[in-house]
């Protein structure tokens, strides 16, 4: 190998990203500190739990079950904020409104996986990316990614001739609905047809509903089980059905995107990025 070679391959693997993971106990941020331990790039420096949580002061790779990893969960964001050059929240949106002020306030990048923003949170996103890159996604699955910009073309192709039904299921512990990957295949649709999502969303149907109104998005959430994340979109056309389909298998996948995130974040200036522009389907 050449040494240019050689100082390419040294810089991309020498874990040189430090890392602090939020939620470290959760469903995701327990596969997050695998996932930051995978990549040759990134290194685990810092776990955050809530405070009060049993795990404050457990080994992060231990509640992992990767192995002692040295790395302490503390409750105390600001304690190790000068420690880490990412931070990875996949939390509660409260809590993650109350990182981005941080982060922005000490100027450390995010990958944000939280779902489930309200308005208020939203803007507190906008704010904070004016001073910090941000990426902010409802999934980092490539699948799920790649999925979106084949909606937008179904959704080019057939216009309102094919009337759209969303359809996500997810694992009993879910506490938001619909998921944020049903919001952004929505937008996706609404986006490619010209249309503002709020004016055109339907969720769920009961009672005397009316005959569907042309145009309408329906969205659907299904809770059971262990389910990792399913999302169908239907185009009911007259005479034909597509459906574009994706299924997570496994919630490393989600993990592993969003370390590949860091990598890709720190890179960049101030401001709000989404998974796609990662993977490079937007150029
Ligand atoms: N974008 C994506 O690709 C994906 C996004 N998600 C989203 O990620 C989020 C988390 O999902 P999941 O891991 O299943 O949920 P969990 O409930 O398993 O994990 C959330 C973790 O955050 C902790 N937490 C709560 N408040 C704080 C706080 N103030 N500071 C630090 N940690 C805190 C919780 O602690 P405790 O339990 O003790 O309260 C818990 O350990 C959800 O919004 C989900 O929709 C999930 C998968 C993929
Ligand atoms: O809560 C989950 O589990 C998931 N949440 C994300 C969402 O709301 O879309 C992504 C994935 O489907 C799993």
């Amino acid at each position: 190998m050449n040494q240019q070679a050689t100082n390419q391959t040294n810089q991309t693997n020498n874990k040189a990203i430090k890392i602090g993971v939020i939620g470290a106990g959760g469903r995701m941020g327990r596969m997050l500190i695998e996932a930051v331990q995978d990549n040759p790039q990134t290194t685990l420096s810092a776990a955050i739990e809530r405070q009060g949580s049993s795990l404050v002061g457990a080994d992060a790779g231990e509640v992992a079950a990767i192995g002692h990893l040295n790395v302490s969960i503390v409750d105390d964001l600001v304690s190790i904020i000068d420690d880490i050059d990412v931070l990875i929240d996949f939390s509660l949106p409260a809590a993650t409104e109350q990182n981005m002020k941080i982060c922005a306030q000490h100027n450390v990048a995010m990958v944000i996986g939280t779902t489930g923003f309200n308005e208020q949170q939203e803007a507190v996103l906008a704010e904070a990316s004016k001073k910090i890159a941000i990426v902010y996604a409802g999934n980092y699955s490539t699948g799920v990614n790649l999925s979106l910009k084949l909606l937008g073309m179904a959704a080019k192709a057939f216009g309102t001739d094919a009337d759209v039904e969303i359809i996500e299921a997810h694992h009993k512990h879910k506490i938001d609905a619909p998921s944020g990957t049903a919001y952004m295949m929505a937008e996706a649709v609404a986006a490619a047809r010209g249309q503002n999502l709020k004016d055109v969303a339907v969720y769920g149907r009961e009672g005397q509903t009316g005959a569907r109104e042309t145009g309408t998005i329906g969205i659907h959430a299904i809770r059971g089980g262990e389910i990792i994340g399913d999302h169908t979109v239907m185009f009911i056309a007259d005479g034909e059905v597509v459906e574009i389909t994706h299924r997570a298998r496994a919630r490393m996948t989600f993990a592993a995107g969003a370390v590949r995130a860091t990598t890709w974040v720190i890179q960049q200036s101030a401001g709000q990025y989404n998974m796609q522009d990662v993977l490079g389907l937007n150029d």
